[in-house]
């Protein structure tokens, strides 16, 4: 029948109806494809083959497919998400990820959202509809489609389903105003035009992303990532992708959108957590951190380094067990220690010149001494002699001592604990910020290190070098004895040749003595590495990332950047920022000044202009702690407007915490209440128990609060899940709530020289209520937050 002839109801089920029967098939699809890589780690695991080729591809096979079962769990929810119809008719589905129809030409059933073809999916525009006629948004519940959001592009075609929505942003505006939880959430249903140009931004080089609060920046970073591994796939596999964030908890916060994208495979760290063996719980003074990020500190600890490659002051004297004592002058200890700079290799690297010098110069030493003839003749020793000598000085425990005494061999833990410990090359104010008590000197005990150690301790490897030329001696040394084991099953197999065997399929006879030496051979049989790239990458310092994507790139310092690029030789990385909210005194405040070192001007910026998250109300009261120091200040534009000016509360500061709870107490109830009459779907409102609600204050008052909250998570390590956390304005970057209760806001201000950014991303956080609880004996600095202005209707309590 005519669809021109069908009722608005009759379309609308019958719309409906077509599209679950599509999302079904793929359900079941999904299932069929996870059935048969469960099936394959079943098989594979059980499998009894034995000898270490046998064992190596089973665990290979069992790990990839396991990798497979995660991503294809991880991508259940919201499979397929939408629906483009083209103007020849054709229409594919977007979802996820790509999955085809078990048939011989192995149909595209979805299109997977970073293929080129869905492309237009988050691009066209009624002005440019890239062949569209139709934008279809499906939400789903579990497998059941629950609603159809129609866009007609081609305003030529009369087709109507009966979804057709007026509002084009309604999916968008659903999603923002979504209860929080504690997780965020991927935007691949909604993703806007200027993100996606970013999201699928050329691989190389550095691309700079930044935008103010609530743009995105961190959600197009990830999608990105997401992107690069589909379009790179195989470079990228191998060498990983690294996810560099500010503190432990928001790499929780943010941790579930790649595996939502079918992405296991991504190392999600810290700066702190990039030195392999070392945790780096401790907490450093602001002044400790900015003094331990600057750039200078690579010279300081360059210098240190040369420090310990000292001389004797004039001689040493070293007593040989045989032959007495030996004699190391200044002058010869000084040769050997050119020589050995002069290398240009790192310090550990470099010792064994500068003890074959030393040990040359003793054995020169010994040999004048027992050889010379009392006739004054040459010489009496044999050149044999003398080597035999060479050898006792060199494994001389006391020559060794004497060698370790002048030329030590260091880890980067000591070098740097050390310095910690008596940082003498710093000025008084600056050695006092970082020297850490209870160091002792030269001792390898295990100390509390910190995230701003962890550059340095990277800094400090690179100055030393490994010596691992033990290592490589033993690796040589195994792949000889595998060579010859090789080898002799070689032999073995020729000679053990049958006719039946010869009549086999040839890939398996030739396997073995034709057309592979015992080399090759002994190659296939190494172990092989099963742990996936990111999981050796984690393993490894020096290890080189296909791509870096740093989020909150703002605070990282100077010398976390140098760390960083060693990482990425490539250079090709993604930084998302925004210098307003800078909050760490270590970090920096313009791209070009990070950046210069590394890639000159050579890298590109993109900026992201609008607010999904802070309503507009509340960012005006935002905008203006950045007017205090900027009056020309603009904010993003905010995508919504809540019609609710944020309650602000002037009261005593002995009474401030208490306020803050009550102010908790009372959000908790208003969203029982108004979740009892709000309609079906999720909402901010939400129901009991949905939504997420933050109180952030400077970090002096965050323990009496927590005290207030006894069910609220507070400490270095929050809960986010909570439905109440107490934050310190640094632990609240980059998270978002449904409410946020900002309290003693001039104290924010007052407490570090970035306070206005602190007091700017506090505010920043809530994606539907804020209100402020500020001290009543300080003067506010924030007209809308004074407590005499509109923002006040709720009355001040105890001004
Ligand atoms: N296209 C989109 N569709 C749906 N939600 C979006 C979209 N873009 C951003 N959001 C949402 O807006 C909120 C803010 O995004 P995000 O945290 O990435 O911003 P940000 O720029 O990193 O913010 P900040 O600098 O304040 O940390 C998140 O909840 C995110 O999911």
């Amino acid at each position: 029948m005519d669809a021109a002839y069908w009722t608005g109801a009759q379309l609308s089920t019958e719309e409906l109806h077509g599209e679950q029967q599509f999302v079904t098939l793929l359900y079941e699809r999904l299932d069929a494809l996870r059935e048969q890589a469960e099936d394959a780690v079943e098989v594979t695991a059980g499998q009894s083959g034995t000898g270490r080729q046998a064992r190596v591809e089973r665990d290979i096979t069992v790990a990839e497919q396991s990798g497979r079962v995660s991503s294809l769990n991880a991508v259940e929810s919201g499979l397929c998400f939408g629906r483009i119809d083209l103007a020849d008719h054709t229409t594919h589905h977007i979802g996820r990820i790509g999955i085809r129809r078990d048939d011989e030409e192995r149909t595209p059933l979805l299109i997977d959202w970073r293929a080129p073809v869905a492309r237009p999916f988050y691009l066209a525009t009624g002005f440019e509809p890239m062949g569209l006629r139709r934008r279809r948004h499906l939400t789903t519940q579990g497998r059941r489609v629950t609603g159809l959001h129609d866009e007609i592009m081609d305003l030529t075609d009369t087709r109507r389903t009966g979804y057709e929505d007026p509002d084009a942003d309604a999916v968008l505006l659903a999603a923002l105003n979504s209860a929080r939880t504690g997780r965020m959430a991927d935007i691949v249903q909604t993703i806007q035009a200027e993100q996606d140009r970013v999201i699928r931004a050329p691989y190389r080089g550095v691309l700079v992303v930044e935008g103010g609060p609530g743009t995105g920046k961190t959600a197009v970073a990830l999608h990105r990532a997401a992107y690069l591994l589909y379009a790179h796939r195989e470079r990228l596999a191998r060498r990983a992708v690294l996810i560099v964030g500010p503190n432990p908890a928001f790499l929780g916060y943010i941790g579930e959108v790649l595996p939502s994208l079918g992405e296991t495979g991504v190392l999600l760290a810290t700066t702190g957590e990039l030195f392999p063996g070392v945790r780096a719980v401790g907490t450093d003074s602001p002044a400790a951190a900015e003094v331990k990020g600057r750039l200078a500190m690579a010279k300081v600890l360059a210098e240190e380094v040369a420090d310990r490659q000292s001389l004797p002051r004039p001689t040493l004297e070293i007593r040989h067990e045989d032959h007495g004592t030996l004699v190391l002058d200044r002058e010869t200890a000084a040769e050997a220690r050119q020589r050995a700079r002069e290398t240009g290799l790192p310090h550990n690297l470099a010792r064994p010149t500068f003890a074959f010098r030393v040990i040359d110069a003793l054995t020169a030493q010994l040999a004048e001494r027992i050889g010379a003839d009392p006739e004054g003749g040459p010489n009496l020793l044999s050149p044999a002699d003398v080597v035999q000598l060479g050898k006792e000085v060199a494994t001389s425990r006391e020559v060794h001592a004497a060698i370790e005494s002048l030329w030590p061999t260091l880890t980067p833990q000591r070098l740097v604990a050390d310095f910690l410990a008596a940082p003498w090359r710093l000025d008084a104010r600056d050695a006092a910020a970082v020297r850490r008590s209870g160091i002792r000197t030269g001792a390898d005990a295990p100390i509390d290190w910190t995230p701003a150690d962890v550059p340095l301790l990277d800094e400090a490897a690179e100055l030393l070098g490994e010596d691992n030329s033990a290592a490589v001696a033993a690796a040589a040394l195994e792949r000889q004895e595998q060579i010859a084991y090789a080898q002799g099953v070689l032999e073995l197999s020729y000679g053990s040749r049958t006719q039946e065997f010869e009549d086999e399929d040839e890939s398996e006879v030739l396997a073995a003595h034709d057309v592979i030496d015992a080399e090759r051979f002994a190659e296939r049989h190494e172990e092989a590495d099963t742990r996936s790239a990111a999981e050796r990458a984690a393993a490894d310092r020096t290890w080189a990332f296909g791509h870096i994507v740093v989020d909150e790139a703002q605070e990282l310092s100077a010398m976390a950047w140098r760390l960083l690029m060693r990482r990425c030789p490539s250079r090709s990385m993604t930084l998302v920022g925004d210098p307003a909210q800078t909050g760490d005194a270590a970090g920096c405040d313009s791209w070009q000044r990070i950046l210069e070192p590394y890639v000159g001007t050579r890298w590109e910026l993109s900026r992201l202009g609008v607010n999904y998250r802070t309503p507009a109300e509340i960012m005006e009261v935002a905008a203006e702690v950045r007017r205090l120091t900027d009056p020309l200040f603009e904010p993003p534009r905010s995508v919504r407007s809540t019609g609710t000016a944020p309650l602000v509360r002037a009261v005593a500061p002995g009474l401030m915490a208490r306020t803050a709870a009550e102010l908790v107490a009372e959000s908790a109830g208003s969203a029982a209440g108004s979740a009892a009459g709000s309609a079906e779907g999720p909402s901010a409102e939400g129901r009991p128990g949905e939504g997420r609600l933050a109180v952030i204050a400077p970090p002096g008052l965050v323990p009496a609060l927590g005290a207030e909250l006894p069910d609220a998570s507070w400490g270095g390590a929050p809960d986010l899940t909570r439905p109440v956390v107490v934050l310190d304005p640094r632990q609240a970057k980059g998270l978002e709530f449904d409410t946020v209760v900002v309290v003693d806001p001039e104290g924010i201000l007052d407490g570090s020289p970035r306070g206005a950014n602190d007091l700017y991303v506090a505010l920043t956080r809530t994606t539907q209520r804020l209100a402020i609880v500020r001290n009543a004996e300080v003067p506010s600095r924030l007209k809308s937050a004074s407590g005499t202005g509109a923002a006040d209707a709720e009355a001040p309590d105890g001004a």
